[in-house]
């Protein structure tokens, strides 16, 4: 059984078919980048695996279960334009997130609860290198700091699939590999499995183990609307990281616990 699997899945908006026919198997720790032309259908796709939106025919399934119909915290997600809460500080816009996810009616933590949730918290900002900014407002942070707050706040509820539209698109050249090489390490320390859409082709065979490419491959210039795109190249890259993490996975866990 594969970890993540497309079973004929289409989409459509009205008579708009915007994908058709996508049949998929993702196993866990891969690195999906997709790529294809603007307006072919690769946000749909995430916003379908986040559970945002539902397939209109074929099924998706997580570990063998149809997938819910509805974001939950197995899923973190990361857009190109910041997503972060302006008027709250770096570490609150973490802190929420694990709010949020332990007490869905209020909001709020209390006592060793939010002290606890502070401490997570400063861990992960600690990973992305937050940790000297943690009581700045987001409007005081470059645009590579505010992704990396966005990076922490979808990972504090520890999803197991990243999902990632664009995220390093309107960043600078150096804070861009800046990005990479973070996001590259915390695949290997995690066995995170990630979907990231990039308009940079470069930049979809370096991160990813695996490369997609959407397209239209019918086409009828009377019905520009009747067929979708689906996926026409599906390229494995990377294979020897994937091993390396998977053999990093097969550590006892009091060795993988001293070295983390
Ligand atoms: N809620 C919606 N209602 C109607 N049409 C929609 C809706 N969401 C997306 N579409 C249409 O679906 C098509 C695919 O959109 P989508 O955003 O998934 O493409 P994309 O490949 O991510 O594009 P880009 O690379 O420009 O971000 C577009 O033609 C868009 O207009």
């Amino acid at each position: 059984m594969s970890f993540i699997e497309f079973k004929n899945v289409w989409r459509s908006y009205g008579d708009h078919v915007v994908l058709e026919g996508l049949n998929l198997k993702v196993e866990e720790g891969e690195f999906c980048t997709l790529v294809g032309a603007s307006g072919c259908g690769k946000s749909t796709f995430l916003r379908m695996l986040l559970g945002q939106e539902t397939p209109t025919k074929g099924e998706i399934l997580l570990d063998g279960q149809k997938l819910r119909a509805e974001p939950d915290p197995s899923r973190g997600v990361v857009f190109q334009k910041y997503s972060v809460f302006p008027h709250l500080t770096v570490l609150e816009n973490v802190v929420i997130g694990m709010e949020f996810l332990a007490s869905p009616f209020w909001g709020r933590l209390w006592g060793a609860k939010k002290k606890e949730a502070r401490l997570r918290a400063t861990q992960i900002l600690t990973r992305v290198g937050l940790d000297h900014h943690l009581h700045q407002y987001p409007s005081a942070l470059s645009g590579g700091m505010q992704q990396r707050l966005a990076i922490a706040q979808a990972l504090i509820a520890q999803p197991r699939i990243l999902l990632l539209d664009e995220p390093f698109g309107a960043l600078d050249p150096g804070i861009r590999k800046d990005m990479h090489a973070l996001m590259l390490e915390l695949c290997k320390e995690t066995k995170l499995t990630v979907f990231m859409v990039t308009h940079d082709l470069s930049e979809g065979f370096h991160l990813g183990t695996r490369l997609m490419v959407f397209d239209k491959v019918r086409v009828d210039p009377h019905a520009p609307k009747a067929y979708g795109a689906h996926i026409t190249y599906d390229i494995k890259l990377n294979q020897d990281r994937l091993q390396q993490q998977a053999q990093v996975a097969t550590l006892p866990t009091h060795v993988l616990n001293q070295t983390n």
